[in-house]
């Protein structure tokens, strides 16, 4: 039978038009305004912010994330490596003293726009050490040193990572984000899912309540056979540990050669920072058989877009034989290697060029978080923090793509001080009697 096969290079996509709601937040960061905007999983935060980047002078605008996956995924830094303060977790006069090393002090100076993505993640008090650090080192005494602050996330995802027993401390719970925010938004569209009903269930997890029909419904969904053309379901793990274990036992288990795909990176003293940012490893490990995900959008018309799951069915004979992928969209596909750029402290740029593959049979919910998936197995037995049955339960793109196992009512967890925060801000909107409209 003749192959559809193509080669997967990123192609120039034919921009989507922003919702009325996207397009408010737009106009008022256009106008200046110091915006926090949120929303449910899948409402375009991170479209959106991609957008207003693109509409924002480079030279003066950083863009920035809480964790290093988030930052790739809208051509930024890690907010820990702008900001150049370490941890942040010593005194202020320390961080400032951190702050003021020429190279660093001269980012903090250039910046005008500060965009900051997955702010639900960012520690409250290491918010509240930037916000003192920017005024000094810019000696300026408005809000943020004068900093425009474009920042997403909804609170009701992950929470700031905490050591041991330690509180979670979130941004907005900070004098800091009072002083600096002017605005609050709230995207209500949601995007990845269509089926009214499956979106309704996702809105009760994500608000902590779990009756009995969401408990039936993800309940049911542990009998269904999602499996597709010998595509498995990718299984998301609470525990990080597991993924590795689970990926290489799969891996080990299928029987032909390991064909070895290693990274080119512009400098090798950067690898090991890389690897924690870049969705794929500088050493790829491929067999005939391997579950794999695209980790790029190469071609959105065709489904082949980040998170689009497949399978390894060959290599290509000519050339560096290139792994044939199998997606579940039915394109087959020869993936060729594409180059990720990444800012480090001090404005320091590298570059890895790999295979926009990884392996599949198992993804954590941390590094799931923003991704949208075709065919996901969870178990939430072991869920141990706020959001992450939410965030889990939220890849997925439609019931039919999803398998629940183990599902019981104490897997979901929505932490009280969040709900009190977005209530506030509800009814703060109402009072006001505005609507995204006004904005
Ligand atoms: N205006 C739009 N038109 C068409 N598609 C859109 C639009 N906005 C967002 N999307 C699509 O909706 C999906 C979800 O968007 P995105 O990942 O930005 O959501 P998010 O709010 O950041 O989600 P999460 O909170 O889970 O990270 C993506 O596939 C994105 O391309």
């Amino acid at each position: 039978m003749a192959r559809k096969l193509v080669t997967a290079v990123p192609r120039s996509v034919i921009p989507v038009k922003l919702s009325k709601e996207q397009s408010s937040v737009l106009e008022a960061v256009s106008k200046g305004r110091s915006v926090f905007f949120t929303g449910s999983a899948g409402t375009g935060k991170s479209f959106l912010m991609k957008r207003i980047i693109g509409t924002l002078p480079p030279q003066h605008t950083f863009a920035t994330a809480s964790t290093g996956v988030a930052a790739c995924h809208i051509g930024g830094t890690t907010l820990h490596a702008f900001a150049g303060i370490g941890s942040g977790r010593g005194t202020l006069e320390h961080c400032v003293q951190l702050a003021s090393r020429a190279q660093v002090a001269q980012q903090w100076r250039k910046c005008k726009h500060l965009v900051i993505d997955e702010i639900s993640m960012v520690d409250g008090e290491f918010f509240e050490k930037l916000e003192a650090v920017a005024r000094v080192i810019r000696r300026n005494d408005q809000p943020f040193g004068g900093i425009q602050l474009i920042m997403c996330g909804d609170f009701l995802q992950l929470p700031p990572v905490t050591k041991g027993k330690e509180k979670v401390n979130f941004c907005f719970q900070t004098q800091a984000w009072k002083k600096c925010i002017q605005m609050n938004i709230e995207l209500t569209e949601v995007r990845r899912q269509s089926d009214k009903s499956f979106i309704d269930v996702l809105q009760q997890i994500r608000l902590g309540r779990c009756p009995d029909y969401v408990y039936t419904t993800l309940r049911a969904t542990a009998k269904q056979n999602i499996q597709r053309d010998g595509i498995l379901a990718t299984r998301l793990c609470t525990h990080k540990e597991d993924v590795n274990q689970i990926n290489e036992h799969h891996l080990q288990k299928l029987n032909g050669e390991f064909k070895l795909f290693t990274s080119t990176d512009s400098d090798s003293v950067y690898t090991q920072q890389i690897n924690g940012m870049c969705p794929v490893p500088d050493k790829l490990n491929l067999k005939v058989g391997a579950q794999v995900m695209l980790t790029k959008n190469l071609d959105v018309q065709k489904g082949l877009v980040n998170g689009a799951r497949g399978i390894v069915i060959g290599y290509q004979k000519d050339n560096d034989g290139y792994p044939i992928v199998k997606f579940r969209c039915g394109m087959e596909e020869e993936i060729k290697p594409i180059r990720w750029s990444f800012k480090f402290s001090g404005g320091n740029i590298s570059t890895r060029k790999q295979i926009p593959l990884k392996l599949a049979w198992a993804i954590s919910i941390h590094k799931s978080q923003g991704m949208t998936l075709d065919c996901v197995e969870i178990s939430l037995s072991r869920v141990f923090e706020c959001g992450q049955s939410y965030v889990a339960l939220s890849r997925a793109k439609c019931l039919e793509g999803l398998r629940v196992l183990d599902f019981e009512k104490s897997c979901v967890k929505a932490n009280l001080e969040v709900l009190r925060f977005y209530h506030k801000l509800d009814l703060h909107k109402r009072m006001m009697q505005t609507s995204i409209g006004d904005y």
